[in-house]
């Protein structure tokens, strides 16, 4: 019943023609030194009209990366939007509007930038880190995600080791990483040997932040 209830509500917001997000009410998991998630499951209505524009209309790139004395690819494709670049939806400028409004006495300052990642399938992940390129090394900052597309696990642990937690993200749910999340805890994307569908990330973050 509950499921059956829960597609009807998907097919109304799915008839309605926009994409776009819904309220923003969160669910607040505090994890350990002050690092913090908010949990918004469902929050992008549309989300798999949203991931099949997503997949035609961004120029995703493969990118290399140096690991000790070879390169090799990155696996899954990248496409980085700066502050000043047009999204390539216009439901990718309310979401970070949204966010940002929400999130403007906490954070003190805007989301302004957009990376977006494409897991082609099982075999594209990204490997145990924080996102410490700028203040996220030394300040509390926030990483907001919203994931359309086949449900990948997120996982999360503490930094100085620990037991992970694990998120399921797919459909236009949305995960905000918060307080000291980027520098106390780590978080990746596995691996999956079983068959895995397209996964879509859209990472906003505040100026400087990567
Ligand atoms: O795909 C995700 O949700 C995480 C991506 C990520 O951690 C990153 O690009 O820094
Ligand atoms: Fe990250």
């Amino acid at each position: 019943m509950v499921d059956f209830q829960g597609s009807l509500l998907d097919l109304a917001s799915d008839g309605r023609d926009e994409i776009g997000p819904g309220g923003l009410d969160p669910r607040r998991e505090d994890l350990s030194a002050g690092a913090w998630v908010d949990l918004r499951p469902a929050w992008v209505h549309g989300a798999d009209r949203l991931f099949e524009t997503l997949i035609d209309v961004v120029p995703w790139r493969a990118e290399r990366r140096q690991m000790y004395d070879r390169e090799v690819a990155v696996p899954r494709l990248l496409c980085f939007y700066g502050e000043a670049d047009p999204l390539p939806h216009p439901s990718l400028e309310l979401m970070r509007e949204r966010l940002s409004a929400h999130y403007a006495d906490e954070l003190g300052e805007p989301f302004v930038t957009a990376g977006l990642c494409l897991y082609r399938d099982g075999r594209d992940s990204v490997a145990w880190h924080g996102d410490r390129i700028g203040r996220g090394s030394t300040h509390d900052t926030m990483v907001a995600i919203v994931s359309v597309g086949s449900p990948r696990a997120l996982l999360l642990r503490p930094a100085t080791g620990g037991a992970s937690i694990r998120h399921n993200l797919g459909h236009g749910d949305l995960i905000v990483m918060g307080g000291s999340c980027q520098r106390t805890w780590e978080h990746a994307v596995p691996k999956s040997a079983r068959p895995t569908g397209p996964r879509i990330s859209i990472q906003f973050r505040p100026r400087g932040v990567r």
